[in-house]
Order: structure tokens, then C-alpha cells, then sequence
């Protein structure tokens, strides 16, 4: 079998944070004050060096592969002598969960909308395709939350052809990390965005992968570039167990939290329950689903300790 080491080097050019972070000095923007905040907005953890070493090269490399295939479209219209329509280009990014997927979704978004050529840049998440709850407890899939089989695969895929056929106004779910749950009374609406992210654990899985085989089309047949968030097990673990701690002094405080029987946990106990969670069905889901499709991503990002990224992998 190919080993993942040959694999990476016969399928990626490798990049060192300092040799990609020299490449920003390609780009013509610069972040003002006011960019700045909303960045801080995002995550107060996140550092600007990070933004600007690493987010800010990359938002050029995606300003100009987007701007070709624009051109591409022109020219195509030329061709046929017709106006070929609009539609979103669209990034997908996946990972673990807990690795970052949304901090980098958001970071892309605010960067990405500065550019003249593709100001409206929308965000989504697979998480509101997860079945809604009473329907995992039915068939049996609480401690299988993330797994391929807890996502209406069918509902995202129509969802995302139907952005890509151009249509005015799509409507997606919402999921929330409070409930724990889809959200029953408000959907996103996408209208027409230059560009949609699209973060997930699930966006780069084909129906293959699984035991059960479909031969629908897979949401990597409408992505037009693909990013995976990469870093080692461990780090991840402890990511996803200090960001319970997190939720225990925050958000589960709340009444209406799934999780606010957790609030007045101990460290310690918080600590091994986090643990088991992420031993138990996230741990497993990323050795099983999600780590076996990073290469085919068209980018891997790889971070390091503290979330900062060491190296950038362009396929070539
Ligand atoms: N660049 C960063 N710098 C510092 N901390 C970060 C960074 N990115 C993410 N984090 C932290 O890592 C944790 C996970 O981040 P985030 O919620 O973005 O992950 P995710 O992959 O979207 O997770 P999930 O799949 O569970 O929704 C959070 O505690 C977040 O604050
Ligand atoms: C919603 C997902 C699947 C992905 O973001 C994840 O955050 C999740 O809820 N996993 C199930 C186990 C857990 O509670 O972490």
C-alpha cells in the first residue's frame, strides 16, 4: 500500500509556515484597523501574526484561482455566444471536530468579501444536516452523532446542486450547539453569494466510503476547491476537551443547553467525561471517516501546538 508520506509528496507541493508566509508579500491588501477587530470578533485566541502569515496569502491564492475561473466562464460565454450564468464558487472545509473548521471558515469569509471581484462570500455549515434529534434517538444514532450515517446526505447534496444550478434563493437548515439540535423554526437562506463556504466534517466523504453504496452524486462534484484542517490526534483531543471546559463556564450555564447538567461539573470529572466523548464517538469518527479523505483535498492545512499552522500543502 502507498504509504500517506509518499502519497503527500507525489500529490502536494510543501510549504513551511516561514516559506508560505514570504508569499504574502505578493498581496496587495492590507488589513486597517477596522478589519482587524472584526477579526478579533472571530476568536480572541487567534493571533494576527497567524492572519497575516498564513490566512492572507492563502485569501490571494484563492482571489486569483476564482478570478480564472470567472474568466473561464467569459470565455466560455464567448464561445458559445451566450451569457453563461452566474454561480457561487464554492470552497469546502473540512476536518475533525474541534480542529478549527469554523475559526477558518470565518477568517476566509472576512478576507475573501474585501476583494472587488467577489464581494458576498456566505458561510455554511453540514451541522444542520445532521438528522434532527428525535430522529437520531429513533434509529439509534445518539453515540454515532457525526458519523455518515447521522447526516441527511441526500438533503445537503440536493442543497448544494441546487446553489450550484444558480438558483435565486436556497433555503438550508440550522443547527445549534446549545439544543444540540436542528433548529426547527429558522433556516439559513442563500441568496446568490460570489462565494459559499461550506464547513463540515463530512465535505470531502463519498457515499463509497461507507457500507452503504449509492452512486448519487457526492457534495466534492459541486466544490470548486477543497481545504482540510489538519493536526496530530492528541492535539486535537485536548482541543475538543479544553473547549468542553470551555462550554462548562459558558454556554452550558444556559437552562435551555442539552449539556446544563454539565455546568457544575468538577475539572477533574469534566475532564474525563470530555474524554470519553471524544473516545467514544469523535475520536473513532476522525480515524475512521474523516482523516482517510484529507488527500483529497486541493489544500491541507497542518497546525500545529496553539493552533498555529506549520505547513501548507498545495496540490500540484
Ligand atoms: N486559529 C485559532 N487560534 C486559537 N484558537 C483557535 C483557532 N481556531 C480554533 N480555535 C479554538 O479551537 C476550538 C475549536 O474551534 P472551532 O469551533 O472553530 O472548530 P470546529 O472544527 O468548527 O469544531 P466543530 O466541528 O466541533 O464545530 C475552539 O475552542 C476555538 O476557540
Ligand atoms: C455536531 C458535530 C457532529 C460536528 O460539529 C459535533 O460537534 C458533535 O456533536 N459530535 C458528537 C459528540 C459530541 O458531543 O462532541
Amino acid at each position: 500500500m502507498i504509504s500517506a508520506h509518499s502519497a503527500h509528496q507525489a500529490l502536494y507541493q510543501s510549504f513551511q509556515r516561514d516559506q508560505w508566509s514570504e508569499l504574502r508579500n505578493s498581496v496587495p491588501m492590507t488589513l486597517n484597523e477596522k478589519d482587524l477587530e472584526q477579526l478579533k470578533g472571530i476568536n480572541e485566541r487567534l493571533s494576527l501574526a497567524e492572519v497575516t502569515d498564513i490566512y492572507l496569502p492563502l485569501s490571494r491564492l484563492l482571489n486569483l484561482i476564482i478570478k480564472s475561473k470567472q474568466q473561464r466562464s467569459r470565455v466560455l460565454g464567448q464561445f458559445l455566444n451566450n451569457e453563461q450564468p452566474k454561480t457561487p464558487y464554492i470552497i469546502s472545509i473540512a476536518g475533525s471536530v474541534a480542529v478549527g473548521k469554523s475559526t477558518t471558515a470565518r477568517i476566509l469569509q472576512a478576507l475573501l468579501q474585501q476583494w472587488p471581484e467577489h464581494p458576498k462570500v456566505e458561510l455554511l455549515t453540514t451541522d444542520g444536516f445532521l438528522y434532527p434529534l428525535a430522529e437520531l434517538k429513533q434509529k439509534g444514532l445518539m453515540q454515532r452523532k457525526g458519523f455518515p450515517e447521522s447526516y441527511d446526505m441526500k438533503m445537503l447534496v440536493d442543497f448544494i446542486s441546487d446553489i450550484k444550478s444558480g438558483k435565486a434563493n436556497v433555503n438550508a437548515p440550522l443547527y445549534s450547539h446549545l439544543s444540540y439540535d436542528r433548529i426547527t423554526d429558522k433556516q439559513q437562506s442563500v441568496v446568490q453569494p460570489d462565494i459559499l463556504i461550506l464547513e463540515g466534517l463530512n465535505v470531502l466523504q463519498t457515499g463509497l466510503d461507507s457500507s452503504i453504496q449509492t452512486h448519487q452524486p457526492f457534495v466534492s462534484d459541486f466544490v470548486d476547491f477543497s481545504i482540510y484542517v489538519d493536526a496530530d490526534y492528541d492535539l486535537l483531543k485536548q482541543w475538543y476537551i479544553e473547549r468542553f471546559l470551555q462550554f462548562r463556564d459558558g454556554a452550558f450555564a444556559n437552562k435551555n443547553s442539552y449539556f446544563h447538567h454539565y455546568a457544575s461539573l468538577n475539572d477533574p470529572t469534566a475532564n474525563d467525561i470530555a474524554e470519553n466523548i471524544w473516545d467514544t464517538i469523535n475520536g473513532p469518527n476522525l480515524v475512521q471517516n474523516i482523516l482517510p479523505t484529507r488527500e483529497r483535498a486541493h489544500l491541507i492545512l497542518r497546525k500545529g501546538r496553539d493552533h498555529l499552522m506549520n505547513q501548507v500543502l498545495l496540490r500540484k
